[in-house]
């Protein structure tokens, strides 16, 4: 898909290890960057200066594959649950700068991929997906709009009904994974991919200790991430479900696109949609959002 051109009072494109990407300033100095391919937030940096988001020193900027940190846009297929590859295409297209700017107090960045000839080879839908990055004071706030237009396809079939999964694949920078807990997941239905089982996690807190990948259903209360130097607070609306990852040592060492030891400073936190995929008709849409805060009254 051709890059539309950006909206007059966005700034231009800066250079992301040879990707081109929207770098975002509020005026309160929070920062973050989203690159084009993908659609893919890279950086978020808080008023106080610190990155707040995990990004691999090995990550590959290639146009093709996607990048390992960040926020990776997972969508219409979240990992193998479906015909298309892994965690489907959304994360390794190129999207287009719709608007960037200034709000008040925030900045903001709007970003869209479309179907196109490619996406309809491997999946044939009329799709217009939109993200919208804000950031402002100790606060992230990612949407994620999915719209299902009416008009028919170029070749003239007419639209039809069509079903996704999604995810905002959250790798948030952490001191040491194994030394930080996560609130806010009891009691809820819980499919651990690691240990093969299906239960409810009846455990008051999350502490991952080793590999850790398991998805939590109707996840309605925002979660906390406390670990040695801060406590983040996330929620979510429109996705139902939570995602938490790390790969631990053995897998995350043999990950081609991490650094030695660098699986110890990430956790993923996903805000997903993956038990009920969302099923729209011609004219439809949906929205899912994550919100991430720094809590000020945290360490660090
Ligand atoms: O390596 P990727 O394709 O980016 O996937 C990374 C991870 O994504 C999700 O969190 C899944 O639950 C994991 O099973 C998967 O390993």
């Amino acid at each position: 898909m051709s890059a539309a051109p950006p909206a007059a009072a966005a700034p231009p494109l800066v250079d992301v290890h040879g990707l081109p990407a929207v770098a975002l300033a509020a005026p309160d100095g929070s920062r973050a960057t989203v690159l084009l391919h993908g659609g893919h937030l890279v950086s978020w940096v808080t008023p106080d200066g610190r990155e707040r988001l995990f990004l691999s020193s090995r990550a590959v900027f290639d146009g093709r594959a996607a990048v390992r940190g960040g926020v990776p846009v997972i969508f219409p297929q979240f990992n193998a649950r479906g015909p298309l590859p892994r965690h489907g295409f959304a994360r390794g297209r190129p999207w287009s700068l719709v608007d960037a700017r200034v709000d008040g107090t925030d900045a903001l960045a709007v970003l869209r991929l479309a179907d196109d000839a490619a996406t309809q080879a491997v999946w044939p839908a009329r799709f217009v997906v939109e993200l919208t990055v804000r950031i402002g004071g100790p606060r992230l706030d990612i949407e994620l709009a999915v719209e299902h237009p009416e008009a028919p396809a170029q070749d003239g079939t007419p639209p039809a009904p069509w079903r996704f999964t999604a995810a905002l694949h959250t790798y948030l920078r952490v001191a040491d994974v194994a030394a930080l807990q996560v609130l806010g997941l009891q009691r809820l239905r819980m499919e651990d991919a690691v240990r093969g089982t299906e239960q409810v996690d009846l455990a008051a807190q999350l502490v991952p200790a080793g590999e850790t990948d398991r998805v939590y259903f109707d996840a309605a209360r925002p979660l906390l991430l406390d670990d040695a130097q801060a406590r983040l607070r996330l929620s979510q609306q429109g996705f139902r479900d939570v995602v938490v990852w790390n790969p631990g040592e053995a897998k995350g060492e043999a990950l081609p696109d991490m650094g030695p030891g660098e699986w110890r400073h990430m956790l993923c936190i996903e805000a997903a949609q993956i038990g009920q995929p969302v099923a729209l008709a011609p004219g439809e849409s949906w929205i899912g959002r994550q919100v991430i805060e720094l809590d000020e009254a945290a360490p660090g």
